[in-house]
């Protein structure tokens, strides 16, 4: 029987670092999560202890926190390919980077009715995520970017059914054709592209799952999922795929009939687990392949 080495990959995970913008009146802040991890001929620390070709951590959160400065952090994209490019660029043993991002939004505080120019409220809303993977060096290299959110959280009080669904001896659950869908939305998407407007991409993303969320009747999470994913891949022919998990916080209608109180979808029960968990990749059917683009390190993004 042998033993052997398999997968591997190590870095600096979470570097929280914030970047200020401050060389005119008016401030720019970017807030972020970083995580960067290496991926290449590590077997000699793993097998004999020898750190010859280990970059420490510590350095790559030294590099992490300086290239906002040096390369700046104007988009979470740019400034993880800045990143990623630059670890396989220069270390030899290194094969691939992949670096991981959050970014958490503030919003700016409104005086007299006006933005004000260096003070921010952190804004409860969704986290901006973004992943980027380079492989390979010079003409060989190859890069992955994915963009993303998580904790995007969104009800709609109606425009939403479930039923005809398969039953067996099990089923309790009745059909409904209106009900309360609510749900915490986790969404990546791949692009065929390492050049963008990254923030621009970002926003007009955001609005269009946001859109489709509304205006879609719903007859179950999974078409909206479906819904969602299509129409990002209709307005952005450099996303190729779009994938979405969405657990389903189930909103049940709180029995008042003890009270002789008729209750007509308006008073819920909204409750915390379990919850339905749906999944679903929307793709192109020529989507070039994946890679190791959805390869994670924290799992953060
Ligand atoms: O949108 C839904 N999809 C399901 O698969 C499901 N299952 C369930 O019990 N409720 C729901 N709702």
């Amino acid at each position: 029987m042998g033993i052997i080495l398999g997968d591997n990959q190590y870095g600096k995970a979470e570097n929280r670092l914030v970047r200020i913008y401050r060389d005119s009146p008016r401030h720019e802040i970017h807030d972020v999560n970083v995580s960067t991890a290496l991926r290449g001929d590590f077997a000699a620390a793993h097998l004999r202890g020898d750190q010859g070709n280990v970059l420490p951590t510590d350095t790559q959160k030294q590099t992490a926190y300086s290239f906002a400065k040096e390369r700046g952090l104007t988009s979470i994209e740019s400034y993880g390919l800045e990143l990623a490019r630059h670890f396989v660029d220069t270390v030899a043993p290194v094969d691939a980077a992949r670096v991981e991002i959050e970014e958490f939004a503030w919003q700016r505080v409104l005086v007299d009715g006006a933005e004000h120019d260096h003070t921010w409220v952190r804004k409860g809303q969704e986290v901006r995520t973004a992943s980027v993977t380079v492989e390979g060096r010079g003409d060989e290299q190859r890069t992955w970017i994915t963009g993303g959110l998580k904790d995007l959280v969104i009800l709609k009080s109606t425009g939403s059914e479930f039923h005809g669904f398969h039953e067996d001896s099990y089923t309790l659950l009745r059909p409904t054709t209106d009900r309360v869908m609510a749900t915490s939305l986790v969404a990546k998407w791949r692009f065929t592209t390492t050049e963008a407007d990254w923030n621009e991409v970002y926003e007009g993303v955001k609005a269009i799952l946001v859109k489709q969320f509304a205006v879609v009747h719903s007859l179950a999470l999974q078409q909206t999922l479906y819904e969602m994913g299509k129409a990002v891949l209709e307005a952005y022919d450099f996303i190729a795929e779009v994938r979405l998990s969405a657990p389903n916080k189930h909103h049940f209608l709180y029995d008042l009939s003890p009270f002789g109180v008729a209750n007509d979808n308006e008073v819920f029960h909204a409750d915390d687990r379990p919850y339905g968990l749906i999944q679903a990749s929307v793709t192109r059917d020529d989507a070039p392949d994946p890679g190791p683009a959805w390869r994670q390190y924290t799992g953060l993004v």
